[in-house]
């Protein structure tokens, strides 16, 4: 499953983020350091499902009247402050769990109200601006202190005549979860010593902050917009960077809201509807949300999920079925199943995705919405419904 970290300053509002997007209880309290372990659950992306192109909805439990959610796994880790890569805070056990994220979101405290340090200050007295770079900057810094920590390694295995310096460093860094096939793009596009004893810190910090971009790439969720000031939420819009304007409590206040049944809302809707038995003062903040709503369509939770996986990691949504013409399994349940598969991936890839089994016995694929058989290289596209013919 694709793994989702939520990185940012203690009292950003992580925990809130978190509890909203898997609905389960975590410690939530504005002072630093609630979150004491790194907490795993799981949440969801949403997008179209394809049964929206047929006449009736599907039954699938992931799919509300064509709004399909996609399982990922979200990881809550808890509080950086500048320096963790030193051990401040409480350093460097957090940047390890950064490690086994796919894709980072950055929440940050867009009204301005909590320090460098996540200590709560006057909204607006802190600028949201600084607290953007220093995650990168803390994994970066990180990472190049692994790499140097390791180098004498490197320049002893140099002096083996079968030394390959591609090798040896995606041996080093798959720790970070980066792939060989990353560590080779990542030196293609660098300039360094073919000797690694010629190596200076200014290469191995460049390696680090390279395999840190191509594989952890970052989504800054801008929080608390529900109180932050306009001008702060309009400079970070402004930012050559990915920015979401989230209020993780508006999203956790609508959940709950509509687990008692007193709002019409499901996670990235745009708007809420308001039930008859809410009290005023509940009115007048659902009412309220519903403003912000308006203006930023939506709360933003759902929205920087999908951002993290649909446009930063670049993936796609498809639907294997057994039956190409009910676009069911064995079984007649319609669209069963959601896959989140790189974009590019082929029938191929998704008969792997299913099971091993499916993959080595592959025959060929039939596109269940033209009824067309497709050829093993076709590139599969979101919301496809695949048929995989396999011997096993
Ligand atoms: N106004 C407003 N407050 C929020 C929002 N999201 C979170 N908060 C508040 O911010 C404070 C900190 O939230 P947490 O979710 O505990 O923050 P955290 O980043 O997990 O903090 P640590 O666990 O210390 O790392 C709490 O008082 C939350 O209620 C939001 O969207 N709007």
């Amino acid at each position: 499953m694709l793994s989702i970290a939520l990185a940012g300053k203690p009292n950003a509002g992580k925990s809130t983020f978190y509890t909203a997007a898997t609905m389960a209880e975590v410690d939530v309290a504005n002072y630093p350091f609630t979150t004491i372990d790194a907490n795993r659950g799981v949440s969801y992306v949403r997008t179209d499902c394809p049964c929206l192109e047929r006449e009736e909805r599907c039954t699938a439990d992931d799919c509300e009247d064509g709004k399909r959610y996609v399982p990922i796994e979200l990881l809550d880790v808890a509080g950086l402050v500048p320096g963790a890569h030193e051990g401040k805070g409480l350093g460097n056990q957090f940047l390890d769990e950064l490690t086994n994220a796919d894709v980072i979101v950055n929440v940050i405290d867009a009204s301005g109200g909590t320090n460098e340090k996540g200590e709560p200050v006057d909204v607006g007295s802190h600028d949201p601006l600084e607290d953007i770079d220093f995650v990168e900057e803390e994994m970066d810094l990180w990472l190049a202190g692994i790499v140097e920590h390791n180098w004498e390694s490197v320049e002893r295995k140099s002096r083996s005549p079968e030394f390959d310096i591609d090798e040896v460093l995606a041996d080093m860094l798959s720790g970070f979860g980066a792939t060989p096939t990353q560590i080779a793009t990542v030196l293609r596009d660098l300039e360094y010593p073919a000797d690694p004893i010629q190596w200076t810190d200014d290469h191995r910090e460049a390696l680090a902050r390279d395999v840190r971009q191509r594989t952890k790439p970052i989504v800054v969720a801008a929080n608390k917009i529900d109180v932050a000031p306009d001008e702060h939420v309009d400079r970070l819009l402004e930012l050559d960077k990915p920015v979401i304007p989230t209020t993780a409590e508006g999203e956790l206040a609508l959940r709950r809201a509509a687990d008692a049944d007193l709002a019409d809302y499901d996670p990235g809707d745009e708007t809420v509807g308001i039930g008859d038995g809410v009290s005023d003062a509940q009115r007048e903040a659902l009412e309220g949300l519903a403003e912000r709503m308006a203006e930023y369509g939506g709360t933003g939770v759902q929205e920087a999920l999908n951002y993290a996986v649909y446009d930063l990691l670049e993936h796609i949504t498809a639907y294997p079925v057994e039956d190409a013409s009910k676009w069911s399994d064995g079984s007649g349940n319609v669209l069963p199943d959601a896959f989140l598969l790189p974009d590019g991936s082929t029938p191929v890839d998704l008969a792997y995705a299913v099971h091993s089994d499916i993959g080595d016995g592959y025959l060929h694929a039939v596109d269940a919405k033209s009824s067309r058989e497709v050829s093993d290289s076709y590139e599969l596209e979101e919301g496809d419904v695949i048929k995989i013919v396999s011997t096993n």
